[in-house]
């Protein structure tokens, strides 16, 4: 399939474990059964799904952003958990469509590339995604997008555009805004290039660190009129419960009638293994409550989870499989169930 790593039964079942008695959700999801991406889609949508899993497994935007490497191999780590979860009545597994991976092989640089040859093969690579995102939200499925670096904002949101024929309104956990110069194209500016390229219309950043993002940078999202709390004001001081900011921004997304971007860089997670690695983050609940809340109370076009790079960990890539593959799982979950609910499923 053109620019696609199809994800294959045979993958599957090397990964799938047994017990007897047992149904797990590899069993019941779908795959890939035809040669193009519109008959793939199609084919799936004809079987009841409404979800794709889609791994755009690439650390050339971080590295064009002169940050750590690694966000290559999430969508391995999230499926090695997610297959082997039980399907039960609060999720059988059988409206998602795992597709597989972008195939972004012919554009990636090698280790020594210099900065403009990262930022142009970013720039190359925005395209694919933009042109397979907007191929799945044409079929009227959503893609579920594990990253990758969150450079691939900026693809999704030109999706947005092309699909919907209306820019998005984009809400992101993150403890820095991606809304820096536009100085080619890396993990730190998807937002400020999909702003200037008519592709976002409202931006609001949850979590946005008081300290790590400049001053030159903070005005030129305060200019675009784009909003946050800050991850001072919920989880330091107290100044607002998340319950309340979830509320005040899902309100705020309702008011746009704008499809909706679901951002989420795990490097808002305290010690999730990623290129901007903290100590000083939120707990995976709680971001997996934003995205339950989210996903039931507006209109999501995707769900984006970006830059979880398993090499990162402390302990080593076995650790950090399990621990972004166990992560990410729950976060796709929270999605998948929350959209459920807000459709009565
Ligand atoms: N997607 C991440 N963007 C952050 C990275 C920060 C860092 O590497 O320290 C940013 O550009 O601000």
């Amino acid at each position: 399939m053109q620019h696609l790593i199809p994800y294959t039964r045979d993958q599957l079942n090397t990964i799938l474990g047994q017990r007897p008695g047992e149904t797990r959700l590899g069993h019941h999801l779908l795959l890939s059964e035809a040669q193009n991406l519109s008959d793939t889609l199609q084919l799936a949508k004809d079987k009841g799904a409404r979800f794709v899993l889609l791994g755009a497994g690439e650390d050339a935007g971080p590295r064009a952003n002169l940050g750590r490497g690694g966000a290559t191999n999430a969508f391995e780590a999230c499926m090695k958990w997610l297959v082997n979860l039980q399907s039960n009545r609060f999720y059988r597994g059988d409206d998602l469509l795992v597709l597989g991976q972008l195939d972004f092989h012919d554009l990636l640089p090698g280790d020594g590339a210099a900065l403009d040859e990262l930022r142009q093969a970013v720039a190359s690579m925005d395209e694919r995604v933009t042109a397979v995102a907007s191929a799945i939200m044409d079929a009227g499925l959503e893609p579920i997008v594990i990253g990758g670096g969150h450079n691939n904002a900026f693809g999704l949101l030109m999706a947005v555009k092309q699909a919907f024929h209306r820019p998005a309104a984009a809400v992101n956990l993150d403890p820095h805004s991606d809304f820096r110069l536009r100085e080619g194209r890396h993990s730190g500016n998807g937002f400020s290039y999909a702003a200037a390229s008519g592709a976002l219309d409202f931006y609001h950043v949850l979590g946005l660190h008081e300290l790590k993002n400049s001053e030159a940078n903070l005005e030129q999202l305060e200019a675009f009129g784009g909003s946050w709390h800050t991850l001072q004001q919920i989880w330091v001081r107290g100044e607002i419960s998340l319950d309340d900011a979830l509320r005040q921004i899902s309100k705020a997304l309702k008011a746009t009638d704008l499809p909706v971007a679901l951002e989420l860089d795990v490097d808002a997670i305290a010690n999730m293994p990623s290129s901007a690695m903290t100590a000083a983050g939120v707990p995976l609940m709680d971001a997996a409550r934003y995205i339950s809340h989210m996903a039931k109370h507006c209109d999501c076009a995707y769900l984006h989870l970006a830059e979880a790079a398993p090499v990162c960990h402390d302990a080593g890539i076995d650790a950090g499989m399990r621990e972004t593959g166990q992560s990410l799982t729950e976060l796709v979950y929270a999605y998948i169930r929350g959209r459920r609910l807000a459709s009565g499923g």
